[in-house]
């Protein structure tokens, strides 16, 4: 393809991202793979090439684009080859009509930019929130530790004792050492969040969000394969990836509860007032994860947002039920928004009495609100907020 061709078909695409993000349709990543299905001509570097003017477009532009041409319009202003690119050669995209205006700058939608404000996140740090993820692995502790364990290109140690970074894109999934069970992958931040629940072997333990597993398999390590660990979701298709990693990862402590959503106490009842740890690892914004998902900030609307933090409250108060005197709640989001974090836990400690809000320990982060925060910018993770509840 030549480079007008490829900006050509970013175009295309930052068209089906735009009309996806806007019915909450299918994500980037997914119309990439796509597009290219039906583009077999299109060689990997021309795959390669197009992709990244596509995330440099979604990064370029804070509120929803009016089209991929104003996107990619947006991005030329700051790199002339693009420019050049629209020239109207064949299969290049027509050349650029007077008074034609490109696709707002900035960090977010307006009203998501003032949110982050109003949370702290302003200038450098909400800039970073855009910038480009590393790849993090957790060696699995239950089979070899961060100094034995064997990998084809070596990793730079992190503060999480497990935690090793690679370049973004390193092909981790192909390795041996990964099908061998010897390491997942998982941010640096996440991490950190399970260090934060503090288990210890033979406690009972609730994931009361497991999704796929990510922190699960954190948990069933540090608990070393003692206690139990409950891992409950609602989505079949998330945890139904728990036991294959689970097995591949050695882990032999964990029961799954696929559950119905409003029946949650109903179906955990069994487990009523007897769980040391509750880790509710909330439905969220994902305001942290930017990082990796740019165009997630042009699908959230003030109403999702609204029916996101009612769930996590509804969340918070069912995990309350499932803790034994003297147990603790950790209650983490992958968002930096207050509605979701330090404001959410306010509303918890006023509801739920018996429940206070203690300081976390944690190498990397600062003291936020009624919790801790973990910013790209500050920490090199994910963004998070993450807060310990202990029974008073
Ligand atoms: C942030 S994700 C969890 C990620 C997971 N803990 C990990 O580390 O990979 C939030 C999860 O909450 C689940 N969820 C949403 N509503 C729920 C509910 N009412 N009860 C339990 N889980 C729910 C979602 O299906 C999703 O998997």
């Amino acid at each position: 393809m030549t480079p007008a061709a490829r900006v050509q078909a970013a175009i295309e695409l930052l068209d089906e991202i735009i009309e996806a993000a806007r019915g909450q349709g299918a994500p980037a990543d997914r119309l990439i793979v796509n597009y290219f299905k039906q583009r077999r001509y299109a060689g990997s570097k021309d795959r390669r090439a197009v992709r990244q003017l596509v995330y440099d477009a979604i990064r370029a532009c804070g509120p929803i684009p009016p089209s991929g041409r104003a996107a990619m319009l947006r991005l030329a202003e700051s790199d002339a080859a693009i420019g050049e690119a629209f020239s109207g050669t064949p299969h290049g995209p027509v050349p650029i009509e007077p008074g034609e205006t490109a696709a707002k700058a900035g960090i977010a939608p307006q009203w998501i930019a003032e949110a982050l404000a109003k949370s702290g996140i302003t200038g450098t740090e909400a800039e970073a929130l855009l910038g480009r993820a590393p790849l993090d692995i957790r060696v699995n502790a239950l089979q070899t530790s961060r100094e034995e364990i064997v990998l084809p290109v070596p990793g730079e140690p992190l503060a999480a004792p497990n935690a090793l970074r690679f370049e973004g894109g390193t092909g981790v999934l192909q390795w041996d050492a990964y099908a061998r069970g010897l390491f997942e992958v998982q941010d640096h931040g996440s991490q950190l969040a399970c260090i934060a629940a503090a288990v210890q072997p033979g406690e009972t333990v609730i994931d009361l969000c497991a999704g796929a597993g990510g922190k699960t398999l954190a948990l069933a390590a540090a608990i070393k394969n003692s206690g139990t660990i409950v891992a409950a979701d609602t989505v079949k298709r998330r945890l139904a990836q728990l036991a294959p990693r689970a097995e591949r990862a050695g882990a032999s402590n964990i029961t799954e509860v696929l559950l119905d959503p409003g029946k949650e106490s109903e179906m955990l009842s069994e487990w009523a007032g007897k769980a040391d740890l509750v880790l509710v690892d909330a439905p969220c914004s994902g305001t942290g994860t930017w990082r990796r998902n740019p165009e997630s900030r042009w699908r959230l609307t003030p109403n999702r947002l609204d029916k996101l933090v009612a769930e996590q409250a509804r969340l918070l108060d069912i995990a309350a039920g499932l803790v034994k005197p003297g147990g603790r709640l950790v209650y983490v989001v992958c968002s930096l928004l207050d509605h979701e974090g330090t404001d959410q836990v306010e509303a918890f400690v006023e509801r739920n009495l018996a429940f206070e809000a203690r300081p976390i320990d944690l190498p990397r982060g600062r003291a936020h609100g009624h919790g801790h925060r973990l910013t790209p910018h500050n920490d090199a993770t994910d963004g998070f907020f993450i807060a310990q509840l202990g029974t008073v």
